[in-house]
């Protein structure tokens, strides 16, 4: 072969890839153009949805950032607090502000109980879950009986909530076993591990009747991996939005995979449990939540929902139990270290109301405002859960004048309620005050202003729960420890992200109280 007959051969493969390259370069300006012209077709349409050029094929994606609860207030002050973006090819109404969010969930709240979707959604619970399950009858059964069982096991009357009293005391007494172990010799560790694990025994016990050693290298490796969980399903995930990452590697494929396994490791450990149930179930007694859901559920009179319906109910209420109130603690101590002054106004409280005879209890709630008032703002300051589980709407439905057709995504951005300057002076300093009135007592308005566990029928069933544990957990710790930073080290408000963020690392040590001799307490 000549060096002619060589450049004769690579010649119509250079036309092709030239003639490829212009079709592709073709393509996009034609799909940016199709996109500029529906844009604008909708900004001209009366009352159109604002909100964000969007991009072909990733939509507005890119412009979500790590944190999409703050690139979304930033949205809201230009688009205001209704707009519209798209993700993939799906179109979303993002919520922000109270009296918008209020409208939307309580206003037309049957409108806005739906769940996309999501493929992911599927997976969790066996594909029976009442979290991330649709709107429909069969599901306001299962919401009722999930309610009414976890109200019956926590706070329904004086009984249960003193049975769950002593058994958060007794998680708490092994907390501080092990955060005092931890800080031997003035040692700094991070703390989130540990309340992870005496939260979930809280709500484990309940559940099924057991809890773990903070040893269990197993029931910490398994609560280690449910971080995958809230960073798949969270609002602003891609996973669900843009399909096509599936079909090459990337984070997001690899974050959908460790989710789906996940799910069956988490699912397989709920299964073991309630099959113990089953084999053992006595009707005489009720042990824990699994037999009351089985003696509901398999051998109540109304057959709504199948037997899965146990395993699936258990396996939500201990997922949604542990992952958002480990969060809360973990934020709440880094607060207490953050803010010494406030932690020592705490103890002084704590002290001058419950003494050191006896351990603080649900019934001293209304003697310590300020204890609550911190809770409310450290709440309010984290916002820990910055947005919903995403809702889609069940029919159509008009919010602030915009019309906002059926089977639409939507984003409720609670952070922005939290945080608005309207409502709140100084939104994002930590100020425990700003929830008492002038006598010193709880600013009851204020406090409903929180919004943390959502609102209308979509609204959070542990709420209860999750505040009586949260004011047992402070009252106990603050009345034996106290808490201290490490000076080496800066503490910020920085955060992981998902369904529920957490602090970013930091060190705590933890000291045992001593008594001075005229029952005055040390720190
Ligand atoms: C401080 C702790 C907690 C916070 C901040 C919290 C917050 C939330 C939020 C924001 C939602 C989503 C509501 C929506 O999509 O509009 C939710 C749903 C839910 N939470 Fe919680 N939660 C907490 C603790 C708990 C606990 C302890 C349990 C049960 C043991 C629980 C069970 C559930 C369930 C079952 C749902 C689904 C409700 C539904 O889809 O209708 N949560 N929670």
């Amino acid at each position: 072969m000549t060096p002619m007959d060589d450049i004769e051969a690579v010649r119509p493969w250079e036309d092709w890839k030239s003639s490829i390259h212009t079709a592709v370069i073709f393509f996009f300006v034609f799909l940016i153009c199709l996109e500029v012209c529906l844009w604008i077709r909708g900004c001209g349409q009366k009352k159109s949805l604002p909100g964000p050029f969007p991009w072909p094929l990733v939509g507005n994606a890119m412009q979500l950032g790590q944190m999409p609860h703050l690139t979304f207030c930033k949205m809201a002050q230009i688009y205001g607090n209704v707009f519209k973006i798209k993700l993939g090819t799906h179109d979303i109404i993002v919520l922000n502000g109270e009296s918008t969010i209020r409208q939307a969930l309580v206003k037309h709240s049957a409108e806005f109980a739906g769940r996309p979707n999501f493929s992911s959604f599927k997976v969790v619970s066996g594909g029976k879950s009442m979290a991330f399950g649709a709107y429909s009858d069969l599901w306001k059964t299962h919401k009722k009986i999930a309610h009414s069982t976890l109200r019956a096991f926590s706070t329904v009357n004086t009984q249960s909530t003193k049975l769950l009293e002593e058994h958060v005391a007794a998680e708490v007494e092994d907390l501080i076993q092990v955060f005092l172990h931890l800080s031997s010799g003035g040692e700094y560790f991070n703390p989130f591990y540990e309340c992870h694990v005496a939260i979930a025994n809280i709500i484990c016990a309940l559940c099924f009747g057991k809890r773990y050693s903070h040893d269990d290298q197993e029931f910490k490796a398994l609560l280690g991996r449910h971080d995958k969980f809230g960073q798949t399903v969270g609002a602003g995930s891609l996973v669900d939005l843009l399909p096509w990452l599936q079909s090459f590697p990337n984070p997001v494929r690899s974050l959908h995979q460790s989710f789906k396994d996940l799910n069956i490791e988490f699912f397989n450990f709920v299964k073991d449990k309630v099959s113990q149930h089953r084999k053992t179930y006595n009707p005489e007694i009720t042990r824990d939540m699994s037999d009351a859901f089985i003696g509901l559920i398999d051998y109540g009179e109304e057959k709504v929902l199948s037997t899965e319906y146990v395993e699936s109910t258990l396996m939500d209420l201990f997922g949604a139990g542990q992952d958002t109130n480990s969060a809360a603690l973990t934020w709440m101590i880094l607060l207490l270290i953050k803010y010494p002054h406030i932690q020592k106004k705490l103890q002084e409280e704590i002290d001058r109301v419950v003494g050191q005879g006896r351990m603080p209890t649900a019934e001293d709630r209304a003697k310590l405002p300020y204890v609550q008032a911190f809770i409310y703002e450290s709440l309010r300051l984290s916002s820990f859960v910055p947005m919903t589980i995403p809702h889609s709407t069940t029919s159509d439905v008009i919010i602030d004048g915009f019309y906002i057709p059926r089977n639409t995504i939507v984003f409720v951005n609670q952070w922005s309620v939290n945080h608005d300057v309207n409502k709140w002076t100084n939104p994002d300093q930590f100020q425990p005050e700003r929830f008492l009135n002038e006598n010193g007592q709880l600013d009851k308005d204020l406090i409903h202003g929180v919004m943390i566990f959502s609102l209308g029928t979509r609204r959070c069933i542990g709420d209860q729960l999750s505040m009586l544990q949260l004011f047992l957990f402070t009252c106990i710790l603050l009345h034996r420890c106290s808490f201290h930073s490490d000076p080496k080290e800066e503490l910020t408000m920085n955060s992981t992200n998902g369904l529920t963020i957490k602090p970013l690392p930091f060190g705590v040590s933890v000291r045992a109280r001593r008594l001075r001799r005229n029952q005055e307490i040390l720190g």
